[in-house]
């Protein structure tokens, strides 16, 4: 069990980790999420000891270790970048502080590697010898700092994959850091939002992708459209909201609109995320969703077995899924529309209200 409690660590103002508490119950598989810069490998260099809080206490099993040198915290913690002694060879490297013999198993496929030196090795297989060196410990804990962040795509999903059965079968406690949501959704038991320098919130993916707290978590990890506007209308059983340049309206739920009522300010920001955005047919405005009028397609992505859209109108940019075979062209103008129970709605601080 890892427990941290008014862990911080600020390098100047807003720049490192505010005082924060987290608890990892034994065997739990913890993945946090956030942006570069919003203190990641920071958060797991405290915890593995390379580097002193500011204030705060570490516990692992119950035990406080603020003072216990790295090698005694039984901690596994693999860097960013793979971290292997270049004058070992793999082998080497695999038995590095190990009082053991290193397990014959071999879970990344690298046994043929075993007699190289790093500098023979491609950056994926390196890797792949970092993840085992560390699968193979007998640490109680496991640390992973952006295990993928230096491989392409295809190894990318490949190492991702094994080391999702890895630790599916593991008694661990793993604490992994991820910028990518792919990452935290594929391989967290739950998962927190780690921005500026707190966590923002901390679930399962469904809790997290279903009931944000607010835009910035939901941002994280859905890749939400946000469209900024305002209420129109004092009825709240007609009150609209409509985009600053008019281009998105939709009639808001009632109880929503009640709830605005009571706000100082009746700006909202609408957010859609991008398998819930439909094409219309033109000048048909759907009843039940948020229509968008006259937008534009400036990019098409292949995502998975489907393409991800941007479409963009002035400043604003939606995302939009796109599941069938052919997307339309980039400079195809389109009307949108999404399922209005399918919304989320943000006050002017960001917080997610609940319609
Ligand atoms: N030793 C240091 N001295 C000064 N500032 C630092 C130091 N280490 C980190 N920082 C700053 O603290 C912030 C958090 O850094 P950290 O490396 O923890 O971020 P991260 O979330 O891991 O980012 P990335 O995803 O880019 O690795 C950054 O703004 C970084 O520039």
């Amino acid at each position: 069990m890892l427990t941290l409690r008014g862990v911080s660590k600020l390098f100047a103002p807003n720049v490192g980790l505010h005082p924060l508490d987290l608890d990892v119950p034994a065997g739990d598989r913890l993945v946090l999420l956030g942006p570069s810069g919003s203190g990641k490998s920071t958060l797991l260099r405290l915890i593995a000891g390379l580097d002193d809080p500011d204030t705060g206490e570490i516990f692992l099993d119950g035990k406080l270790v603020n003072r216990v040198p790295p090698h005694e915290r039984g901690v596994a913690f693999v860097p960013q970048r793979a971290g292997l002694y270049p004058h070992l060879t793999v082998q080497e490297n695999l038995a590095v502080g190990r009082r053991t013999p290193v397990p014959t198993a071999d879970p990344f496929g690298i046994s043929h590697l075993l007699d190289r030196f790093p500098h023979q090795l491609s950056g994926g297989e390196k890797q792949r010898v970092a993840l085992a060196r560390v699968v193979t410990r007998q640490a109680g804990v496991w640390l992973f700092d952006e295990p993928f962040a230096a491989l392409d795509p295809v190894f990318r999903s490949e190492i991702r994959h094994d080391l999702h059965l890895i630790l599916g079968n593991s008694l661990h406690t793993i604490l992994l850091v991820t910028h990518d949501p792919i990452d935290a959704l594929a391989l967290g038991r739950r998962v927190g939002v780690l921005g500026d320098g707190r966590i923002q919130q901390l679930g399962t993916a469904e809790e997290l992708a279903d009931r944000p707290n607010n835009r910035f978590v939901a941002f994280s990890v859905g890749q939400l459209s946000l469209i900024d506007g305002r209420v129109c209308g004092g009825d709240p059983s007609a009150a609209k909201f409509v985009s600053e340049d008019g281009s998105v309206d939709v009639t808001i739920p009632p109880a929503l609109a009640r709830r605005v009522a009571t706000q100082p300010t009746p700006n909202l920001t609408l957010g859609i995320r991008p398998e819930d955005v439909h094409l219309r047919p033109p000048e048909e405005d759907s009843p039940n969703g948020a229509n968008f009028r006259g937008w534009l397609v400036i990019s098409a992505e292949p995502v998975g077995s489907g393409w991800l859209l941007t479409t963009a109108r002035g400043r604003c940019r939606v995302r939009v899924g796109w599941s069938s075979d052919a997307p339309p062209r980039v400079g195809t103008p389109v009307n949108w529309f999404s399922p209005v129970d399918r919304c989320l709605w943000f006050d002017h601080t960001g917080r997610r209200i609940e319609a």
